[in-house]
C-alpha cells in the first residue's frame, strides 16, 4: 500500500495509539519519527522489539523500518517534520477530568517549530481542548500552522486493522487546507473521511465511547432482570440485536466494561458536563451499573460460599479483554481488591497480563496455567474470555478444586454441561 505524496510526520507518544499510528502512516508510505520520553521503550523499539502486545504491529514496524524511526530526541523528531501528531496519554486526573499535562508538554515543545504545516491531536481530549491548543500555537508565533483534531476509534487487539480499515476517519479543523492535508495523509486507508469543526470532532470521540458503554451497561442491567425473572439474556440479546436499527454489537453481557478508554472517557465526559453545570443522568447511570456489575460477581460467590474469609478464589483472566496485555481499569483489579478485602485468598491466571507490582496483585498468587490456578480453589471466576479457557479439562478441574463453584462472568460455557460436570455454575443473566 503506497500513499502519495510522502509526508514527514512526527508522532509524539510510542504507546498503543502512537505506535499504531506511526507504523500505519509508514505503511501508507510516509516518513515517520516517533518520539517518546520513556528511554526503555525507545531502546526496545530501536532494538526491533515492540513494548506492547498488539497483533500485526511487530510485522508492520519491521516491514517499514526504512521509513519509521524511534527517538528520545526532540530536535531529531521535529527535523523536517511537516505534521506533528500528538498521541500521548490523557489519563484521568483526581477530579475525573482528563489530565492534559502530557499534551501541554508536547504543545510547548513545538514552540520553535515554525516549519510545521499542521499540529494534529489524536489523543482523546475534552471538547474545547483544540481551541486552547490553537490559542497556544498562535501565542507562540505559530498562527500559520494548521490545527486538526483526528480522534482515534481503534480497539485494542485489532488496532492495526481498525486503523487501516476504519468505519470512519474523523477530521476536525477550522481550515480547509489543514483538513485536506490530513485527509490526503490517509490516502490508502479504506474508510470514509468525515470533516467537521474541531469541537464536534472532539465530541464524536467521547460520544461514541459513551454510547458503546451504554449498550453494554444496558444489556448488563437487562441480564440482572433476566436473573430475577427466569429469562435468558443471551437469547434476549441475540434477538434484540437482529433489529437492524439496534444491531448486534456491544450487547455481550458480562462482568462489566473496563480498559484504558471506556472508564476514563465516560468519567471525563460526565465531568465535562458537570463543569458546565449539567448533570449527564444517563451516562451517570451507565457508570453506576458498571461499577455494580463487578461487585455483584463477588456478592454471588459470597452468597454461595456463606463467607469469603479464608476462601481460595481463582480469577481466570486478568486483562480487561482478551487479545491484549493491557491491565488498565481491568475488572479483575476490582474483583481482586474486593475479594482480598473480604479475607479471601486470591490466585490467578492470565496468558498476557502485565500487572504492575502494586496491590492487589502483590498479594495474589499467579499460576502459569488455568488448571494450576483452579487446584484447591473454593471457587473460580471467569473474568476474561481468553480462548484458552475453552481448552481446560473442566471435568478434571472439578475434581481438583476444593469446591467446584464457578462464576462465569463472560457466559463462556453451557450451563447444563457445566452442571453435569458437577459445578455449582453461575453466569450473567442466564438460568
Ligand atoms: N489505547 C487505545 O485503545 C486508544 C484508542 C483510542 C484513543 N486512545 C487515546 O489515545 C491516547 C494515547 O493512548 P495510549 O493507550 O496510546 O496511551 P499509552 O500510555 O499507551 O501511550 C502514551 C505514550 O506517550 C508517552 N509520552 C508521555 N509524554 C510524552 C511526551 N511529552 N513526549 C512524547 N511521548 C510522551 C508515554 O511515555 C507513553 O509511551 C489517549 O488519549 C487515549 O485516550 C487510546
Ligand atoms: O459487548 C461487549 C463489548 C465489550 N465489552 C467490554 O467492554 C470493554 C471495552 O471493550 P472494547 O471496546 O472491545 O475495547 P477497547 O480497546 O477499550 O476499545 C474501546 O475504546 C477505544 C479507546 O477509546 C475506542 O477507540 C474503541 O472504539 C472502543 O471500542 C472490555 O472490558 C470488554 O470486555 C463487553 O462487556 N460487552
Amino acid at each position: 500500500m503506497v500513499g502519495k505524496p510522502e509526508r514527514h510526520v512526527a508522532v509524539f507518544g510510542a504507546g498503543y495509539i502512537g505506535l499504531v499510528t506511526g507504523a500505519c502512516l509508514a505503511e501508507l508510505g510516509h516518513r515517520v519519527v516517533v518520539r517518546d520520553i520513556d528511554p526503555d521503550k525507545v531502546a526496545l523499539l530501536r532494538a526491533g522489539d515492540v513494548p506492547i502486545y498488539e497483533p500485526g504491529l511487530g510485522d508492520l514496524i519491521a516491514r517499514n523500518k526504512e521509513r519509521l524511526t524511534f527517538t528520545l530526541d526532540l530536535a531529531e523528531t521535529l527535523d523536517g517534520a511537516e505534521i506533528a501528531y500528538v498521541c500521548v496519554d490523557t489519563p484521568p486526573s483526581p477530579s475525573g477530568d482528563a489530565d492534559l499535562s502530557r499534551l501541554w508538554t508536547v504543545v510547548k515543545s513545538l514552540e520553535g517549530a515554525a516549519h510545521l504545516r499542521a499540529v494534529v491531536v489524536k489523543s482523546t481530549v475534552p471538547v474545547g481542548t483544540g481551541a486552547r491548543v490553537r490559542a497556544a500555537l498562535d501565542a507562540a508565533g505559530l498562527a500559520h500552522v494548521g490545527y486538526a483534531a483526528n480522534p482515534e476509534f481503534t480497539a485494542e487487539g485489532r488496532a492495526v486493522t481498525d486503523f487501516l480499515r476504519p468505519d470512519r476517519i474523523v477530521i476536525g479543523s477550522a481550515d480547509e487546507a489543514t483538513a485536506a492535508l490530513i485527509a490526503e495523509l490517509h490516502e490508502g486507508v479504506e474508510g470514509p473521511v468525515v470533516v467537521m469543526d474541531v469541537r464536534s470532532a472532539e465530541m464524536v470521540k467521547l460520544a461514541s465511547n459513551a454510547l458503546l458503554a451504554t449498550k453494554i451497561s444496558f444489556i448488563n442491567e437487562i441480564a440482572t432482570l433476566c436473573e430475577k425473572t427466569g429469562a435468558d439474556v443471551e437469547e434476549v440479546a441475540r434477538a434484540v440485536g437482529l433489529d437492524h436499527r439496534l444491531g448486534p454489537h456491544f450487547l455481550r453481557p458480562g462482568i462489566g466494561w473496563g480498559g484504558s478508554c471506556f472508564p476514563k472517557d465516560s468519567e471525563a465526559l460526565r465531568q465535562l458536563a458537570s463543569n458546565t453545570g449539567y448533570h449527564l443522568q444517563l451516562l451517570s447511570a451507565v457508570i453506576d451499573v458498571n461499577n455494580l456489575q463487578k461487585r455483584r460477581a463477588v456478592q454471588k460467590l459470597h452468597d454461595e460460599l456463606g463467607t469469603l474469609a479464608g476462601m481460595r478464589v481463582a480469577l481466570l483472566g486478568l486483562t480487561f479483554k482478551p487479545g491484549t496485555d493491557d491491565m488498565r481499569e481491568a475488572p479483575s483489579t476490582v474483583l481482586a481488591a474486593r475479594l482480598l478485602a473480604e479475607g479471601a485468598e486470591v490466585r490467578c491466571w492470565d496468558p498476557m497480563a502485565r500487572p504492575a507490582a502494586v496491590e492487589p496483585w502483590s498479594s495474589t498468587t499467579r499460576h502459569p496455567t488455568p488448571e494450576l490456578a483452579l487446584e484447591g480453589a473454593d471457587a473460580a471466576i471467569v473474568v476474561t474470555e481468553w480462548p484458552q479457557l475453552k481448552e481446560v479439562d473442566w471435568a478434571g478441574a472439578a475434581s481438583v478444586m476444593r469446591r467446584p463453584v464457578l462464576y462465569d462472568g463472560r457466559n463462556l460455557f453451557d450451563p447444563a454441561a457445566m452442571r453435569e460436570l458437577g459445578y455449582t455454575y453461575m453466569s450473567v443473566g442466564r438460568p
